[in-house]
C-alpha cells in the first residue's frame, strides 16, 4: 500500500461510478463498511459532533475533535478517508494547518464549504454564506498548503439554497479556477439540478444522499445518469445504530430483560470475525501458552 490516501481516492473514483462513500462515525464501523465492499470511507462533520460529543452540528467541534475521530478510523482500514472540514476551522492560515494535520493524519481527502463559520447543517433553512472572494481565498489556502499533490480538495457550496442555482453553479466553478478538485453542491433538490451542476463544472460532483433532508433518495444508476461521479451516505449506518440502540434501551428498561433485544443485536462471534479477535487470542496462545495457572 504505497500509493498516498489521496491517490487511492482518486483511483477509487475511476473503477466505481458513481463512487459510493460510506459514512462511518468510528474505527468499527470502519471495519463493517470496508468488508461490506466499500471503496472510500467518510467521516461527517455531523457525525462527529452528534456520536463523538453529543453536539449538534452547528459549528461548536475543532479541528483537534476531528481530526481525533479520523486517526482513529485511518488507522484501521486502508479505504481512502474523505473528511468533512466544515468551513476549514478558521482564516487562511488555519485552513493551510487544518489541510496538512488532516494530510498527516492519513485522510485521502476533505470537503471545505462556503458558509460563514457559524455553520448549520446544510438541510436546514436560515444558512448564511460568505462571500464568493472569500470561498475562492478558503480554497486557493486549501490547495496551496497540501503536502501531497494528490490530496483532494473538495469545494462545497452551500450557495444553492440561499442565492440559487445560477450562482451555486458560478461558485463552484470559481472554487475549480482557484484549485478545487471536486464539487460538493450542497441540499440539491433534483436530477435536473445535479445535471446543470456536472455539465457546467469539469471537475468530478458529489451527491450528498442524506436521508431526511432536501435531497431525495437518488439511486446510484439516477445519480450516474446525472453525470455525478460519487453517491455519499454520511449518517445512514449511524441513524440505523441510533434507532437499533433507542430501542434496546426502551426494551431492557421496560422488560426487564434483553430477550426480545436480542433480534437488533450482532452477535458475539460476528463482532469478534470483524475484530479478527480469534487471531489475536492464537498469537497470545503462541506467545505465552495456554496454561496460565502459574500467573
Ligand atoms: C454531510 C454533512 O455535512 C455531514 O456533516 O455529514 C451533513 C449531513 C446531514 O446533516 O445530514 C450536511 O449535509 O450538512
Ligand atoms: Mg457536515
Amino acid at each position: 500500500m504505497n500509493q498516498s490516501p489521496g491517490m487511492r481516492f482518486r483511483e477509487a473514483l475511476e473503477v466505481e461510478k458513481p463512487l459510493q462513500v460510506a459514512g462511518t462515525i468510528n474505527a468499527y464501523t470502519a471495519i463493517m463498511a470496508e468488508r461490506v465492499g466499500f471503496r472510500a470511507l467518510y467521516v461527517s462533520g455531523a457525525g462527529v459532533a452528534n456520536a463523538s460529543f453529543g453536539l449538534p452540528d452547528l459549528g461548536m467541534t475543532t479541528l483537534q475533535d476531528v481530526l481525533e475521530d479520523v486517526r482513529r478510523i485511518t488507522s484501521v482500514t486502508e479505504l481512502p478517508v474523505l473528511v468533512d472540514a466544515d468551513t476549514g476551522f478558521g482564516g487562511a492560515l488555519q485552513i493551510a494547518r487544518t489541510i496538512r494535520q488532516m494530510g498527516r493524519a492519513g485522510a485521502a481527502g476533505v470537503h471545505i464549504e462556503d458558509q460563514v463559520m457559524a455553520k448549520r447543517c446544510g438541510h436546514r433553512p436560515n444558512k448564511a454564506i460568505v462571500g464568493k472572494g472569500e470561498m475562492v481565498d478558503r480554497i486557493k489556502a486549501a490547495s496551496d498548503a497540501r503536502e501531497d499533490p494528490q490530496f483532494v480538495i473538495m469545494a462545497r457550496t452551500d450557495a444553492l439554497a440561499v442565492e440559487g442555482i445560477e450562482a451555486a453553479i458560478d461558485r463552484a466553478c470559481a472554487c475549480v479556477e482557484a484549485g478545487a478538485d471536486m464539487i460538493f453542491p450542497e441540499a440539491v433538490l433534483n436530477l435536473e439540478q445535479y445535471k446543470r451542476f456536472t455539465g457546467a463544472v469539469k471537475v468530478p460532483v458529489l451527491a450528498n444522499i442524506t436521508e431526511f433532508g432536501k435531497t431525495p433518495l437518488f439511486t446510484v444508476e439516477e445519480l450516474g445518469g446525472a453525470g455525478v461521479r460519487m453517491a455519499l451516505y454520511p449518517l445512514s449506518a449511524f441513524r440505523a445504530m441510533c434507532e437499533a440502540a433507542l430501542q434496546v434501551y426502551r426494551l431492557v428498561r421496560w422488560e426487564g430483560t434483553q430477550t426480545n433485544a436480542i433480534g437488533l443485536m450482532q452477535t458475539r462471534d460476528e463482532l469478534y470475525d470483524f475484530l479478527h479477535y480469534y487471531d489475536y487470542e492464537q498469537k497470545l496462545d503462541q506467545l505465552f501458552g495456554t496454561d496460565r495457572r502459574d500467573l
